[in-house]
């Protein structure tokens, strides 16, 4: 793959992309954790190269949001799914979902939406969602007590590359093999032509080391588990929650992830518990031990009587002896009860086995002294077979582990991608219950001409309730709307025409996001981009103004596959001017077949002046509630809505002609009945 062909991916990202493990897969699934594990590549940035890498795939030529409030729309809907996720990475992920003319990408997501909304976001998945997050490396392994060793200097480099976790020596011949045993616990030679040689220390021969770095350096797949142990365990609990289906086995997972400490030792395991204590408390067991057989010779001289004849004493003092020879001679039963206490003591402390035993009841001597005092070299001796012991099991433990994990390290990884997908379904399930939302229906093409096809034209919503409008869903009126073509949307004052444009906005975008949409049924045709101009505040410049009218010029040349929303663009200059323009421009969409709703208190005027027969819709109000306007939200088709200015004079005369027929003349304070009449009739 190509990957500066990306958009968006220069020389140096497709450098960074290509050291990922498989950079394709990453791309194609939108692994924005993954891409963002490539150096120097931010999570923002993975999202904007996934994004590109779907593009690319799709042939999208992207641009779909047009405009400033288009885009706005469309981070605010993704704000409410990823207000949705449990995990960063479904957050992140999310931002590889963005709204596509193309067909083939639509259908894709839809595809994988379908699935999303079989879920059943419970809390209880969702709390086991915590957890979860992308596996990491675990940073450089460093093994110090073991290490490679070859004659060849080729094969030297590549003991390096392959397993940078021990340290490589270059030996001359087996005799090199002897000297690098008594530096390292474990030497593992790697040419084949040490098969058969046999040296004193651990030295294996090991030809294939390099083919097989899981069971020369268990540590390394330990090392992933041990830093990732937690989110997989996370993820093991989602899988099993959710009822998930997987390649792992999932029981002895856990049974090896509990095996396992933090720091990639191994846990649980008693000889190892026992031989660890020994090599830690040598010492002080030896210093007890030596103090109870002092305490016991202390006592056994404290009570016993010496008698020595006078001619003993004096060879004695003559030849200089001490008083070992007194207790050799004088003591010697309590003085082999005080050593066997001693060794006791310490076989008993360290709970050393039978060989082990040996070995330490020679740390005390037969030879009677006082005080009782280990022996160096019978210490040094336990100290190195304890020690060795040890290394041996846990070197035989990890690698017992190692063996069980490292076969499941790939399948692992989709566990834990699978948990994380999952947050992203489950996002799309619950922004889906909670706006109450169904697939859309698309027409894709002029020539699908089948009877169930949706419209060519344009869209269609039925019970459509806007997700970005800051009430809850319960107070939200449904709102029906389909528009085919280029309309006027007119309406009373806070009528909803501008959440109108923002529901049809949301369904539009979604929709091509292949996603969900907040609406009982929706039908659409596939548009190539959404042009939403919101309501600009107050007269625009003379600049600003022919900004705006250029704006329009392009849209209207190269707009033909667009929906095109506008808010209220009559405020850009003078009311009589603006009518003239926003006519001018609904007539150039027109010819061009573009689909548009422009929201204009001008409507009428608008209509009068367009050259061609331009539909009207109207958000009506049915009637004033306690001086409250109260609307029908969904416009009604073919209908200038009246403006509330003329429901109130509407109102004002209704009243003042009840007067009149009540009490036969004119109500105090109202005014005379014609006065507002005469209001009226400049509406007509
Ligand atoms: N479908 C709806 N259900 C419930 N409330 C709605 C609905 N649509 C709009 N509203 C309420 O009406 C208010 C005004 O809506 P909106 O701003 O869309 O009206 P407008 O017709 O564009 O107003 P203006 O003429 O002042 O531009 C909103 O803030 C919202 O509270």
């Amino acid at each position: 793959m190509d990957l500066e062909s990306i958009p968006g991916v220069g020389e140096k990202t497709a450098r960074a992309l290509a050291e990922l493990d498989d950079p394709e897969r990453a791309l194609r699934t939108g692994d924005v954790a993954t891409i963002a594990s490539a150096p120097g590549i931010p999570q923002g940035r993975a999202a904007r190269i996934a994004r590109g890498a779907i593009r690319r795939e799709h042939d999208d030529p992207g641009g779909f949001l047009a405009t400033d409030r288009a885009r706005e729309i469309y981070r605010d809907l993704l704000g409410l799914f990823a207000d949705r996720t449990v995990t960063d990475y479904a957050a992140q992920r999310l931002e590889t979902f963005y709204p596509s003319p193309r067909r083939s990408r639509i259908e894709e997501v839809r595809e994988f939406a379908r699935e999303a909304l079989e879920r059943n976001p419970d809390d209880e998945i969702l709390e086991a969602l915590r957890g979860v997050e992308p596996l990491e490396s675990p940073g450089d392994v460093r093994v110090r007590e073991r290490c490679l060793a070859t004659t060849d200097a080729e094969r030297y480099s590549e003991a390096r590359e392959a397993i940078p976790e021990l340290s490589v020596e270059v030996v001359e011949d087996a005799q090199g093999l002897a000297e690098l045993a008594r530096g390292y616990s474990t030497v593992i030679a790697i040419d084949e032509s040490f098969a058969g040689v046999t040296v004193e220390g651990d030295v294996r021969v090991r030809a294939d080391a390099l083919e097989e770095p899981a069971e020369i350096v268990p540590e390394r797949p330990l090392a992933f588990f041990a830093r990732n142990r937690d989110p997989i365990a996370a993820a093991v609990a989602v899988h099993r929650t959710a009822g998930m289906e997987t390649d792992c086995d999932l029981d002895a997972l856990e049974d090896a992830l509990s095996r396992l400490e933090a720091d990639g030792t191994v846990a649980g395991d008693d000889e190892l518990d026992r031989l660890a204590i020994a090599v830690d408390d040598l010492d002080a067991a030896v210093g007890t031990a030596e103090s109870v057989a002092n305490d016991h010779l202390r006592e056994a001289i404290r009570e016993e009587d010496v008698t020595i004849e006078g001619s003993d004493l004096l060879s004695l003092v003559e030849r200089g002896a001490g008083i070992d020879s007194l207790l050799s001679r004088e003591l010697a039963d309590e003085y082999a009860a005080a050593v066997e206490a001693a060794r006791e003591h310490l076989i008993e402390a360290l709970s050393l086995d039978q060989g082990e035993a040996e070995v330490a009841r020679r740390i005390f001597g037969d030879e009677p002294t006082f005080p009782v005092e280990r022996e160096d070299e019978p210490l040094s001796r336990l100290r190195e077979e304890l020690t060795a012991a040890k290394e041996r099991r846990a070197g035989r433990l990890k690698r017992d582990l190692a063996a069980d994990l490292a076969d499941q390290r790939g399948a692992v990884r989709q566990l834990v991608r699978d948990a994380l997908e999952l947050d992203v379904e489950l996002a799309v399930a619950r922004f889906a219950d909670d706006f109450g939302c169904t697939m859309p229906a698309f027409g894709w093409d002029r020539d699908d001409e089948s009877d169930t096809a949706p419209p060519h034209a344009g869209f269609e919503i039925e019970g459509g309730r806007s997700p970005l409008l800051d009430e809850p869903r319960s107070a939200i009126d449904p709102v029906d709307y389909d528009v085919s073509g280029v309309t006027l949307l007119s309406g009373v004052n806070s009528g909803g025409k501008t959440s109108t444009l923002d529901l049809v906005a949301s369904v539009v975008v979604l929709a091509h996001m292949g996603l969900p949409v907040p609406a009982d049924r929706v039908r659409l045709r596939r548009f190539d981009a959404l042009h939403y101009h919101a309501k600009t505040q107050g007269t625009l410049d003379a600049g600003a103004f022919e900004s705006t009218v250029r704006e329009f010029a392009t849209l209207a040349e190269r707009g033909a596959g667009s929906l095109v929303l506008v808010d209220e663009l009559e405020s850009i200059t003078e009311p009589g001017a603006s009518a003239k323009i926003i006519a001018g421009i609904l007539e150039a969409l027109d010819e061009n077949g573009a689909t548009a709703v422009f929201v204009s208190h001008l409507a009428g005027e608008i209509r009068e002046t367009a050259g061609f027969d331009v539909a009207v819709d109207g958000i009506e109000a049915v009637g004033l509630v306690d001086g409250d306007l109260e609307v029908n939200r969904s416009p009604v088709k073919d209908h200038l809505a009246r403006s509330t200015p003329e429901l109130i004079v509407e109102k004002l005369a209704t009243e003042a002609g009840e007067g009149v027929a009540a009490n036969g003349g004119t109500v105090p304070g109202d005014g005379p009945p014609q006065f507002y009449d005469r209001l009226l009739e400049k509406f007509e």
